[in-house]
Parts: structure tokens; C-alpha cells; sequence
């Protein structure tokens, strides 16, 4: 049985006040860590806060990114030693924003998930298509080699503890969801791919999440596609209600 996880990406929003008042108004409602994960993705410069904040609460800190580096003369780059160190627990990699803004291939984002696994930290690995990419069917091969690449060299028992997160990029922050069948399609077959590249016991351990635009009024009928595990959610995390309603889809 795979535990639920929905995460906040705030990418770069909110300041540390803001994360505080955030952290107070939701820390006494969550959900049992038991039934689902709640996890905040916060701005480095709002990590401290958040970590501090939530520290009596089953609110889960995470980070947006991490050097492959653990220290070192890499200018503006965040260490997952001293994330891991803080205090935090799963780190976003290979987001489309950084891919396309930054320019990560597939091969940075696995040296990522092997410097995560290093510091005893867990990744969510994200992965999707562009609409070019979807109208070109070349959506679940894409995918595929995504999830390949970035899988590379982990045994089966990392791969068991990481999250994958299948963000279509003409969703994200678009207001566009993908259907929930399509998004269901696409997270059924990178369960597929895990299978093939490990077993089926690793495939059915991993956690996928759909991203891109859900929110409380989609977020139930999302979940109850029998391959998608949570969301990665951007704009409606941001809200201390929506957050919270979100991970109550269940209720
Ligand atoms: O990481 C989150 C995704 O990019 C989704 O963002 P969104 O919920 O604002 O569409």
C-alpha cells in the first residue's frame, strides 16, 4: 500500500514571514502521517523558517533543488549535506522551470538523485512533455527515457523510497489539467518503465505524482486513478485553506 504524498511547490513565492504564518495556520490540521504525507517545498531562503516552524508538527520540509555537489566553490548553489542537515527530507529535481530555465539534462538531474541518496535524502524526480511533445505522440516515450536516465544507477531499494512526479508542462500553471485519464495513462506506463528497468515489486513501491494545475476542485478525482499517488502542486499550495484542502481530499 503506498502512502499518499502531496507536496507544495511555492517555487519562488512567499518570504519567511509569510512561511510562518503559513506553517502556523496548518500545523494543527493536518492529516495523520500515516494516511497522507504533507510536504511544503519551500524557497531556499524561506528553508530555515519552515524547518523552525514546523518542527512540532507532521508538516514535511522540502527543497526546490540541490547542488550534485556536497560543498565546494559552486557559487549560488544549495549543498544537500547541509539541506539534509537542516532538517530537510525530499528535495524536488529536474523540474520543467529548471530543465528549461536552467537548462538540466537528464544526466545532471540523475547526479542529483545520487547526491540525495548520498545525504540520506529523498528525491522527487520530476518528469513530463511539452504540448509540442504530446501532439507529436511522443509523450510516453519521452517520459520513458526521463525516467530512465534519471534512475540510473540506483539500486531498487532507493528507487522504492523516491517519488516521481508526471508534470505535463502545458499544465503547469496554465489553469489546464490534464484529464484525469490522461494523466492516469501517462503515470501507469512510468510505473511500467519502472518495472522493466527493475521488478514489479519496485514498480508497485515507488510513489507517482500528477502535477500541473490541480487544486481542490480536481485533486479527489486525481487521487483516485489507481496509479497516481499525490500531486506536486504549485499555485494552490500557496494558500494555508487550499493547501489544507487538498491534503484532506480524502474527507
Ligand atoms: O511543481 C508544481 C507544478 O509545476 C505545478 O504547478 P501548478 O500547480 O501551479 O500548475
Amino acid at each position: 500500500m503506498r502512502k499518499p504524498i502531496i507536496a507544495g511547490n511555492w517555487k519562488m513565492n512567499q518570504n519567511p514571514e509569510q512561511t510562518r504564518e503559513f506553517v502556523n495556520a496548518v500545523k494543527n490540521d493536518l492529516p495523520d502521517t500515516n494516511d497522507v504525507e504533507a510536504v511544503i517545498a519551500a524557497p531556499a531562503l524561506d528553508l530555515a523558517t519552515l524547518i523552525d516552524a514546523a518542527k512540532d508538527s507532521v508538516l514535511i520540509p522540502a527543497a526546490q533543488d540541490a547542488s550534485v555537489h556536497d560543498k565546494g566553490a559552486y557559487t549560488g548553489e544549495n549543498s544537500p549535506k547541509v539541506l539534509a542537515e537542516m532538517g530537510t527530507q525530499y528535495v524536488i529535481i529536474g523540474h520543467s522551470e529548471r530543465r528549461s530555465y536552467h537548462h538540466e539534462t537528464n544526466e545532471e538531474v540523475n547526479e542529483k538523485a545520487k547526491a540525495l541518496f548520498r545525504n540520506k535524502l529523498l528525491p522527487i524526480i520530476c518528469v513530463g512533455e511539452t504540448l509540442e511533445q504530446r501532439e507529436a505522440g511522443e509523450t510516453e516515450d519521452l517520459v520513458a527515457t526521463q525516467v530512465e536516465a534519471a534512475l540510473a544507477g540506483l539500486t531498487a531499494d532507493q528507487v522504492k523510497t523516491l517519488v516521481i512526479a508526471y508534470e505535463p508542462i502545458w499544465a503547469i500553471g496554465t489553469g489546464k489539467t490534464a484529464s484525469a485519464d490522461q494523466a492516469q495513462e501517462v503515470c501507469a506506463h512510468i510505473r511500467q518503465t519502472v518495472a522493466k528497468l527493475y521488478d514489479q515489486t519496485t514498480a508497485d513501491a515507488v510513489r507517482i505524482q500528477y502535477g500541473g494545475s490541480m487544486k481542490p476542485a480536481n485533486v479527489k478525482e486525481l487521487m483516485a486513478q489507481p496509479d497516481i499517488d499525490g500531486g506536486l502542486v504549485g499555485g494552490a499550495s500557496l494558500k494555508a485553506d487550499s493547501f489544507l484542502e487538498l491534503v484532506h481530499y480524502n474527507n
